[in-house]
This record gives structure tokens, sequence and C-alpha cells, in this order.
């Protein structure tokens, strides 16, 4: 299997090289050219498999051959080996038909663990064959970037440098970054937002002359095919339980920059039976505009207590539009030459064609806090302030009150203590055992201003030999 740019211009890339790559030199992302597609036997045929095992299947025809069925499989088994609970993600009801799917059970609290764990273990396997060195290059809104540095921080062959918004993620969020305390881990608070952080990650990747010696910069963002890849596998896996594929079911996701909402796109596409995805988002509603009023235009970015979705630019949306225009790369990059200054307009057939599957729903802080105590009261369930955008909306959008809805609980609460308290709860939720010290470890990291010469010559810097 090859992979393709958005932009169609840059060279189609085999699995390995694509990871290694991130970002295509044309500026557009990489997509499998074509995807595989599951019909309903082989669907069910997987009902009851453990989650590695039904990671390997859904995996393995994206690689192509890169790995063998062994390697893959340690690499599977290694990544999830981690994970505080036995089904990996646990499904809990909370109303009828209506179920939280925790995501949050890996080593750094948030969804990202899913695909981190595995992608630094990927990286791991292919650069010591490779024996090439690398410099990892990532921003965050406060989730990737921990479960990144736990991802990669044993991986002798990676530097990784992480860039946040200085002061606009939560104590916990930056506590889990700054202590890992590693040599080859480094953390930049940057003085401006997470779209500050992201785009100065994009455009280091399209120059990477800054680095010396050829190394080369890798990505932990989404924009790394392997991060989406590897996220597919949990709507499978939710709707499997669920009754999939005798049954369609619906999935409302917290969203920011699109690519954990995406990975249900491609389930969909690969043959999962899914009604509806809600695409939940924060009073950052760039998505939700676009997709209720074809109005897709930056807007200044406000800090809200679900930090994480604090996105106006979403990376991946460019990899939804590829498919909505027809796969035609010179559409997507005129699309993208407008929307660099400042917004764009969907064509009318790409807009309808979204909402054969999208709907959206936005919620600011005041509503997200009632919904987190309305939850709570009657179910003594406690949401974190992103799952709960996500309840919300399944509540407001679903059409089929029939159809199962799985609403994806992107992060523990534990993480967003402000918010919750905000909601009424007195007491902080506790963080899990293993994370019980965080508050007495020392903490590393540099604040940078928001200068790309500045964060380059502090990466060229900081690179071990
Ligand atoms: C807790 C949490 N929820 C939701 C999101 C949004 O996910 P995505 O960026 O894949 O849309 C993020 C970050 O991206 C997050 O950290
Ligand atoms: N919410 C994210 C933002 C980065 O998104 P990614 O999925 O592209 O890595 C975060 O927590 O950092």
């Amino acid at each position: 299997m090859k992979y393709i740019s958005t932009r169609g211009q840059a060279p189609a890339l085999s699995f390995e090289d694509a990871v290694l790559t991130g970002l295509a030199s044309d500026g557009g992302l990489y997509v499998p050219e074509t995807l595989p597609k599951f019909d309903s036997a082989t669907i069910a045929s997987w009902a009851g498999l453990s989650y590695q095992d039904l990671a390997l299947e859904i995996i393995k025809p994206f690689i192509d051959g890169a790995l063998t069925d062994s390697e893959l499989s340690a690499i599977i088994e290694k990544s999830y080996s981690n994970f505080r609970h036995p089904a990996i993600a646990p499904l809990v009801q909370i109303d009828r038909n209506e179920w939280v799917l925790e995501l949050f059970q890996g080593p750094t609290l948030a969804f990202k663990d899913f695909a981190l764990q595995f992608l630094g273990n990927l990286l791991d396997h292919i650069l010591a064959k490779r024996n090439q060195k690398v410099a990892v290059m990532g921003a965050t809104s406060g989730d990737t970037g921990s479960a990144a540095i736990v991802g990669c921080a044993q991986c002798e062959n990676i530097d990784i440098f992480i860039l946040h918004p200085h002061g606009r993620v939560s104590e916990v969020q930056r506590r889990q970054m700054t202590s890992v305390l590693a040599p080859n881990v480094h953390n930049i608070a940057l003085k401006g937002n997470f779209d500050d952080c992201q785009n100065m990650v994009k455009a280091s990747f399209s120059d990477q002359s800054f680095l010396p010696d050829g190394r080369q910069l890798v990505a932990v963002n989404s924009i790394n095919w392997a991060r989406i890849m590897a996220q597919i596998v949990y709507y499978f896996y939710a709707a499997l339980a669920l009754g999939a594929p005798h049954r369609p079911v619906s999935f409302s996701v917290p969203t920011g920059n699109f690519g954990d909402i995406f990975a249900g796109y491609l389930a969909s596409k690969m043959g999962l039976p899914v009604e509806q995805l809600i695409i939940a988002t924060n009073a950052n509603d760039i998505l939700h505009r676009c997709i209720s009023d074809n109005d897709h235009s930056k807007k200044p970015l406000i800090h809200s207590l679900s930090p994480s979705m604090d996105i106006m630019v979403s990376s991946n949306f460019e990899r939804l539009l590829f498919d909505l225009y027809g796969r035609d790369g010179d559409a997507i990059s005129t699309l993208m030459q407008e929307f660099s200054s400042g917004s764009m307009t969907l064509s009318e057939s790409a807009l309808a064609k979204a909402r054969e599957l999208f709907c959206s729903h936005r919620l600011a802080d005041e509503d997200m806090v009632r919904v987190i105590a309305e939850v709570f009261d009657k179910t003594g369930y406690l949401l974190d302030p992103h799952t709960a955008i996500g309840v919300e909306a399944a509540r407001v959008k679903r059409k089929n009150q029939e159809t199962p809805v799985v609403c994806l609980a992107t992060a523990h609460p534990a993480k967003f203590p402000d918010a919750v308290k905000r909601a009424g709860q007195a007491k902080d939720p506790a963080l899990p055992a293993h994370m019980a010290d965080l508050f007495e470890l020392e903490e590393r990291y540099v604040v940078l201003e928001n200068a790309i010469n500045a964060v380059q010559q502090y990466v060229a810097g900081h690179l071990s030999n």
C-alpha cells in the first residue's frame, strides 16, 4: 500500500517512509492510496477479540508487509501493556443507549495514549532497524505532549521537543510533561497559543535546513498517519461490543485537530456501520460553523475550560476535504491556499457529502460545567470537560434514540480539576496511583518567545550526538 499527499504534488511513499515523513513536501498530509474494506462477515468474526487482537487485524493491511505479523503483534502488546483496565477501552453505560468509551486508561490519562504508545514503539523498531537518529517535534494543547513523551522517552534514537502554549495547559498536564527528566526530552513553553505551536512545528517540517548533519524531523501529532491508523481500532472495538455489524452505532467525539473523529470516518468507510459522527466543539467552533453554516473562518482563539480543544486550525480536516473533493489534490491545494488568508468556503456538493455522516454541536464553558454536574448528580459518573461536551452534543444531535451512541471519553477528569470544581464538585478528582506524587516531582522546561528562530535554534542546539 502506498501513501499519497492530500495536495497531490509530493511523491507517494511506503508505510515506513510516510510514518517518518510527517508532513508531505507539498504541505499536504499523507493518506493511504486505497482503504482496506471489511465485509460484514469479517467484522462479525471479530466479536469478542481482545483489543490487542483486534488491533492486529485492523492495522495489518495498512502496513503492507513493513513488519512481520509477530513484529507487529509484539509492538501492539507492548503498547497496551501498561493500560490500567484489562479491557483497554472499557464502555460505561450512562443512560439508555448512551455509552461512554473510556479512552483514558493509558499511562497519561488521555486517548492520545492509544496511538502514541504504539507510535513510540513503532518508531523505536523502525529507527533501530535503519540505525537512524531523528528529532521528534510536536505541538500540544496538553495531552499529545505527555503521551508522546512517555511513548518516546525510552527510544535511544529519538530526541523529542514538545511545544506547549505557556500558561494555557492545566497544571496536571504541564507537570506530566515537564517532570520527565530524561536527557532526550525537551519541553518548550511557547509564549503563544496552540495554533502558534502547531504552525511552528509545521513550518519546521517544511524547511528542515535548521537541523545539523541532515537530521530528520518526525511528527507525533496527528499529521502522522500512524496516529490516525491506531485510533481506528477503538471505533470497531466499541461498535462490536454494542452489536455491530448487525446494528449501527453513532459516535460523539470531542473535537479539536479532527484526528480522532477522522479515524471514526475511516472506520465507517472500511465497512463499520456508523449512523452519525457528531463533531463536538467548545467555543473554538470553526468546525461546527463549517458543518452547520459553511463558515470555515478563523476567529481569535478563546481559552476555555477544555483547553485541549482550544484549536482553530484543525489539521486533519484537510484529510476529510481530500475525500469530499473526490481526492483531487489540486482542488485541496487551492482550498488550503484560500484558507491561509483566514477562511474558506466549501462547495455545496462537498458540504452535502460531509453532512451525510457528520453533524456538529458547540458548547461553551458555562453549559459544559452544567453537563458535568447533571451527569454526576444523575449517575455518579464524573466526566472530564472535553467528554462532557461530547455527551451533550450526543444528546442534542442524535437523530435516532434506538441507535446506541458512544461518547468518546478523551481524558480523565483528574487532568482538569478546575473545571470539575466549577461543576460543583468539592474535591479534586484523584489522580491514579501511578501519578500520586506528580506535584512533588521536579520540573524542567524552557520558556521561549513566539519566534521560529528561537525555537529552531533551541532544537538544533539540544540534539544528542
Ligand atoms: C482531551 C482531548 N479531547 C479531545 C481532543 C480533540 O481531539 P482531536 O484533536 O483528535 O480532534 C483532544 C486533543 O486533540 C484532547 O486532548
Ligand atoms: N489536543 C491535542 C492537540 C494536538 O493534536 P494532535 O492529535 O494533532 O496531536 C493535544 O492535547 O495536544
